[in-house]
């Protein structure tokens, strides 16, 4: 319950719509609670008319129909007002959501899937419109209806005020809450393996051409049963919970007709109460539960939104390890790198950089070349700050990039990771991501200097051509040049390269080589590779060993 209360802040800014919803549903309740009991009143006296007592019919007529239409309309406009406010807030929360994901990022829970995120991002937001539209609402407007008319039923019969005022109390909140309680192991159960479920149909979908290939493809299903067998079962336990739940609202109903009906039959008989009068109260006691079985079905969903509540907060509240400094420090002129006894380690492990050293005038081209896993895509991100060295420092001209606005300092450098990814998008807008502001002519100059040039050029749509989710409509070798295109096109003086050749072909990679060389006349150049540097293109080769540069 305390997740869901972190959201209180976002279901204020719904407060006026949420507010509207609920008097609304009041009114719905309160019109179908009158109607019923109108009618019984109303049915009741009639038949008295006709054995000879007088009663004028047009008053109750006009009631009925009167509460049937406000019903109406009441129920109407609290959908209406309910699901817009609703909606509101669930983009309040994404919004939200996002604004605390984003300075979180890389998020360093190592155990966290894809799958699990998209699970959080998605159906975990959306199981929270149900806790005010399904749970809030509902309980809230039952809790005054019974207040109301065990107020009524005080004052025209008192001694089932008592066993109404009970028995409907019991059905609108110990039922529930006692549901709430046992249920909870069972709601975080269902949200958590529909999550676990959702991320094992992402990997079959994605690894579906190795599974098969691997003859794996029976094990992934039979997990993937499992999951689902465990994601019904946990479903099953809280249907049965919540059947239970049911089971004693409806008897808590009977509880409080049979013992308003014994105790208004007594009053009847002393003449204390009209019979129609009493037909009425009885048959709005029965419609007033039908707001406690509402409550039953809501808080079965009040479970999971409390689950994925906490899923979420668990992520909103994940400690920042990359901190924005309060005052930063404006970007120099002169962008020299230094890095001095820098030690860096993953999660306590064996460091993978050991007392490194390194300058890179502004301008100067630097290849660091070194055998697989030895640290070099790891340098590159201690120098854009994605992560943060455990002792010595990082300047950039001269300033420790801790005291730098982190956005300054990634818009001074352009990277292409080894998956830097291409969107779901036309070339342009992949390209145009780096230099929103871009000419044609400069997308066609990166195109050429990336060597996909006369590629793009042959294709019906050139520069419009969708490339398809992750870069699917096109070879891994053309992909990763658009990202390398995307790289060079960027403004950014510092260019950090990792692997930038990889699916290029020798002559490309020659080509490519001697075209950075130009292209990037003026910029600084970390250049990460494995592949044979042609003599000229860099000024200085160095070598990881050890943890170390040499
Ligand atoms: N996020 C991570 N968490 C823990 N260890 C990591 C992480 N990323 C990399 N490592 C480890 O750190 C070491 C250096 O990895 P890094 O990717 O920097 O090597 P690399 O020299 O770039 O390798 P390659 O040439 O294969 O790309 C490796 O042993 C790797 O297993």
């Amino acid at each position: 319950m305390n997740a869901l209360l972190a959201f209180r802040g976002l279901f204020a800014r719904q407060a006026k719509g949420l507010l509207i919803a609920l008097l609304l549903s009041l009114v719905a309740l309160a019109s179908g609670v009158a109607l019923l009991g109108t009618s019984g009143w109303f049915i009741t006296a009639t038949a008295l008319t006709s054995a000879g007592l007088a009663f004028n019919l047009f008053v109750p007529s006009a009631m009925v129909r009167g509460f049937s239409f406000v019903r109406i309309l009441a129920r109407y406009g609290e959908r209406l007002s309910g699901h817009d406010a609703t909606l509101r807030l669930l983009a309040d929360i994404r919004g939200w959501l996002f604004g605390r994901l984003f300075p979180r990022l890389p998020l360093n829970d190592r155990h966290m899937r894809h799958g699990d995120l998209v699970s959080r991002l998605t159906a975990d937001v959306d199981a929270l419109d149900t806790a005010f539209l399904v749970a809030i609402g509902p309980i809230t407007a039952a809790v005054v209806i019974g207040t109301v008319l065990t107020s009524i039923l005080a004052f025209l019969l008192p001694a089932a005020a008592v066993v109404y005022g009970l028995s409907f109390g019991m059905a609108v909140l110990l039922v529930p809450a006692g549901l709430v309680l046992t249920s909870r192991k069972a709601g975080s159960a269902i949200v958590m393996r529909a999550a676990a479920a959702r991320a094992a149909i992402l990997d079959g979908i994605e690894g579906h051409a190795d599974l098969t290939l691997f003859g794996a493809l029976g094990d992934t299903q039979a997990r993937f049963s499992e999951t689902a067998t465990a994601l019904s079962e946990a479903r099953g336990r809280l249907a049965t919970l919540s059947g239970f739940a049911a089971f004693g609202v409806q008897a808590l109903a009977a509880i409080a007709l049979a013992g308003s009906l014994w105790l208004g039959l007594e009053a009847f008989a002393a003449e204390q109460i009209d019979g129609p009068v009493l037909v009425g109260l009885l048959l709005a006691i029965l419609a007033s539960f039908e707001a406690s079985s509402v409550i039953v079905r809501s808080v079965t969903k009040l479970t999971t939104a409390m689950a994925a509540a906490e899923r979420l907060t668990a992520i909103a509240d994940a400690p920042i390890e990359i901190v924005d400094p309060a005052s930063p420090i404006a970007l120099p002129d002169n962008l020299a790198i230094t890095l001095d006894k820098v030690r860096f380690a993953y999660d306590g492990g064996a460091p993978v950089l050991n007392d490194l050293e390194l300058s890179v005038a502004p301008g100067e081209h630097v290849a660091i070349v070194g055998p697989s896993g030895i640290g070099k895509s790891s340098l590159l991100n201690l120098l854009l700050r994605l992560a943060e060295p455990q002792s010595g420092s990082i300047t950039l001209g001269g300033v420790d990039l801790p005291a730098l606005a982190l956005c300054d300092l990634q818009t001074s450098m352009a990277l292409l990771s080894q998956d830097s990814p291409l969107f779901n998008d036309t070339i342009s807008a992949n390209l145009l991501i780096a230099r929103p502001d871009a000419s044609e002519d400069a997308l066609w100059a990166a195109l050429d200097a990336a060597g996909i040039g006369d590629f793009v050029r042959a294709l019906p749509k050139g520069l419009d051509t969708l490339v398809g989710e992750a870069g699917r409509t096109v070879s891994a070798g053309q992909g990763r040049r658009l990202c390398l295109a995307r790289t060079l096109l960027s403004p950014a003086p510092i260019l950090l390269l990792d692997e930038p050749t990889t699916g290029l072909d020798r002559t490309a990679e020659v080509a490519f080589f001697d075209t950075l060389r130009k292209a990037a006349t003026g910029r600084t150049v970390i250049l990460v590779t494995h592949a044979g540097i042609p003599e000229g293109t860099v000024d200085r080769v160095l070598t990881m060993r050890g943890g170390q540069l040499t």
